[in-house]
């Protein structure tokens, strides 16, 4: 019998969970579990064995969709309400952590009724495997509701998801066809917040947002590909020697501390809006202080740290259009000495079906929440070079790293003065 495509996809599942499996159990590393005191993230370091991980979860996914078939496709359940509550009403942090508590006293608790609170867990339950139930009207953590009752982070990344992110999803349709704009004011993230300021100052305004995004950042970049690592260890900071890097957007300054941390010779001035960095030097261990600096910095304005060796703008110009990238390039200029590198750290758009489909759907996904946040996008090699160049020709030979394994590329142009 000739083989069939579900045929091979499962085949391909057996082999590569395999592989995964094996390395688990030769490296000591627990089994993937939801367990409360299961993992909360694989410590996988060999990449072949990473690839392994990524071709068992796009087969298993096709697998999946195969067997959905495409008239329940189109019907995808895309449903935030229970996450959202559980943010809402702190629900994680109620439930012991090696306990259970019933539904009804949790619901005390959280100031919910019983019979919304049930529903709303186990959707959770069902959806997301946030929480179990050991015993029927109990509630008890899995490893991942066991995350958001112990990481302050991992929670601001549920709130700012669902309270600021879906919520966009929503108008970015109705925005489009209502202001025909490109403009950051311009957006479903606009109507939803029901605000004509974009959201950087609106931000301003509403300190606890600001800190909640911050925290959200920080989290998401613990995601498997996001790690600062990718940079810290993708770029040839070695090669500059003793040099001044500006982290030019720099939230709070954690990745600026891991760059400070891995490379010694590194001085980093790291800058953003006055409330996001408010405080912040605050949180550095001493060792690192003398190395980092803070200061509020609008990047629309000119750069005010000359001759600094690299301006490093990590996930900052996919927040933009091509039009205000070429102005905070722009706004960049004044400060560059011949042979100063700017350098983004930010997605690359792949070239259709050139990559393993679950990175070209975070990619792809990350385009979409550019557009319903701030009408902006996410670029391929062209786009780059083409922005740079509209900035100022004087930027030239965009060079572009893909590390093995990272989402982030790492996208280089050369002041050539
Ligand atoms: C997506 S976050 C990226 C933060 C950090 N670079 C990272 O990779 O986690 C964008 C950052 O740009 C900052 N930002 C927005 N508008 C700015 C402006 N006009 N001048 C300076 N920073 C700005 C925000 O406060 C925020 O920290």
């Amino acid at each position: 019998m000739a083989s069939t495509r579900i045929a091979d996809l499962a085949a391909q599942i057996q082999e590569n969970t395999t592989k995964v499996d094996q390395y688990l159990q030769s490296k000591n590393l627990p089994s993937p579990s939801f367990h409360v005191d299961g993992p909360v993230d694989f410590q996988i370091e060999d990449e072949e064995i990473q690839k392994a991980r990524e071709t068992a979860l796009d087969s298993s996914l096709e697998l999946h969709q195969l067997l959905l078939g495409p008239a329940m496709c189109l019907r995808p359940v895309l449903n935030g309400v229970s996450l959202q509550a559980i943010y809402k009403y702190d629900i994680a942090s109620h439930v012991p952590i090696h306990g259970q508590i019933s539904f009804a006293d949790l619901g005390r608790k959280c100031g919910m009724s019983e019979t919304n609170l049930r529903r709303i867990v186990r959707f959770a339950i069902a959806y997301h495997r946030v929480f179990h139930e050991p015993r029927e009207g109990h509630v008890a953590h899995s490893a991942a509701s066991r995350k958001l009752a112990e990481d302050a982070d991992a929670r601001a990344g549920l709130g700012y998801m669902f309270d600021e992110v879906w919520q966009s999803f929503a108008r970015t349709v109705e925005a489009r066809e209502r202001f025909q704009s490109d403009e950051p004011t311009h957006t479903g993230w606009s109507l939803s917040q029901r605000t004509d300021r974009p959201v950087w100052e609106h931000y301003a305004e509403h300190p606890a947002m600001a800190r909640r995004f911050a925290g959200s950042m920080s989290a998401f970049s613990d995601g498997v590909g996001l790690s600062p690592r990718f940079l810290t260890e993708g770029y040839p900071w070695a090669s500059l020697g003793t040099a001044t890097v500006v982290d030019v957007g720099g939230s709070r300054g954690h990745v600026a501390l891991a760059l400070a941390q891995s490379h010694p010779h590194l001085r980093l001035v790291v800058q953003d809006l006055p409330d996001m960095i408010r405080g912040a030097r605050d949180a550095v261990p001493a060792a690192l202080a003398p190395r980092v600096a803070f200061m509020a910095h609008d990047f629309f304005a000119p750069q005010p740290v000359p001759a600094a060796a690299v301006y490093l703008f990590r996930n900052i110009f996919h927040n933009w259009s091509d039009a205000h990238v070429v102005r905070i390039l722009r706004a960049t200029v004044p400060a560059l000495a011949p042979g100063a590198r700017v350098v983004a750290n930010d997605y690359l758009i792949p070239e259709p079906k050139t990559m393993a489909p679950s990175k070209e759907r975070e990619i792809r996904g990350m385009d979409m929440i550019m557009l319903s946040l701030f009408n902006a996008r996410e670029r391929d090699r062209a786009d780059w070079e083409q922005v740079f160049k509209e900035a100022d020709p004087r930027f030239k030979d965009v060079v572009i790293w893909v590390p093995e394994g990272a989402t982030l590329s790492i996208i280089e142009a050369v002041w050539a003065g």
